[in-house]
């Protein structure tokens, strides 16, 4: 499947992070209460990412019975959702928080209830503040990629950002306190 995502040529350099997670460590969830790595959210995907060599994030999931889009197979919005908060990692790697500002999937194979997904999310560039990533969702041989996609991600200041909705968040009094210092 060939995808129109264009990346641009006059790309910034970038480094990975000092404070990055290491590679093989598990990343920390942006917060607790994320639906696709949020350890804390009920009805979530708890996805646990892990930061991989150079720019990379490596994730996997279990695909059970509440993620059933077509008869016996994923939904496609919740494969989209992994695949959003995979990507939404990678700028992690070099420092800043980013959120989504575009999202294109390549659905390639129908993926069974039952199976276990894996992700590799990778940087392809910076510029600017947009972040450009890929990643591939495999069921276990990485040379047989069932889906694929590519995201922009535009960096933030994530105290401006969320300021005016923390308080609809399910953690808001540990955000606000969090606003309170310095
Ligand atoms: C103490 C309290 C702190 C609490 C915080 C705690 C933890 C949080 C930490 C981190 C969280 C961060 C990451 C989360 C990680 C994963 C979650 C999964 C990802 C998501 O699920 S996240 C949710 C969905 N996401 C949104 O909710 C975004 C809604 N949206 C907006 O908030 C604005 O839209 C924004 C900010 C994106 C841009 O707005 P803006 O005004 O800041 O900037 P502007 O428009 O100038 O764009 C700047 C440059 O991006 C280019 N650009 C913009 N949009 C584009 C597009 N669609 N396609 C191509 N390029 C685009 C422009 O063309 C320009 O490019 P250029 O430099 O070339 O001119």
């Amino acid at each position: 499947m060939k995808s129109s995502f264009v990346v641009p040529t006059d790309l910034d350099p970038v480094q990975r992070h000092p404070k990055a997670a290491k590679a093989g460590e598990r990343m920390r969830a942006h917060n607790p209460m994320c639906y696709g790595c949020g350890q804390e959210s009920v009805e979530g995907l708890r996805l646990q990412m892990f930061a991989g060599e150079d720019f990379e994030v490596t994730a996997a999931m279990d695909v059970p019975a509440r993620f059933e889009g077509g008869p016996g197979v994923i939904h496609g919005g919740v494969l989209s959702t992994a695949f959003d908060d995979v990507m939404g990692m990678v700028p992690l790697l070099i420092g800043p928080a980013a959120v989504t500002a575009h999202l294109e999937v390549d659905y390639q194979r129908p993926i069974p209830i039952g199976s276990r997904l894996h992700f590799t999310a990778t940087l392809l560039g910076r510029q600017r503040r947009k972040v450009y990533a890929e990643a591939v969702a495999h069921l276990g041989d990485p040379d047989q990629p069932v889906a694929t996609a590519h995201a922009i991600l535009v960096t933030i200041n994530a105290r401006e950002h969320f300021a005016d909705h923390l308080s609809n968040s399910a953690m808001a009094d540990e955000y606000k306190a969090r606003m309170s210092r310095p």
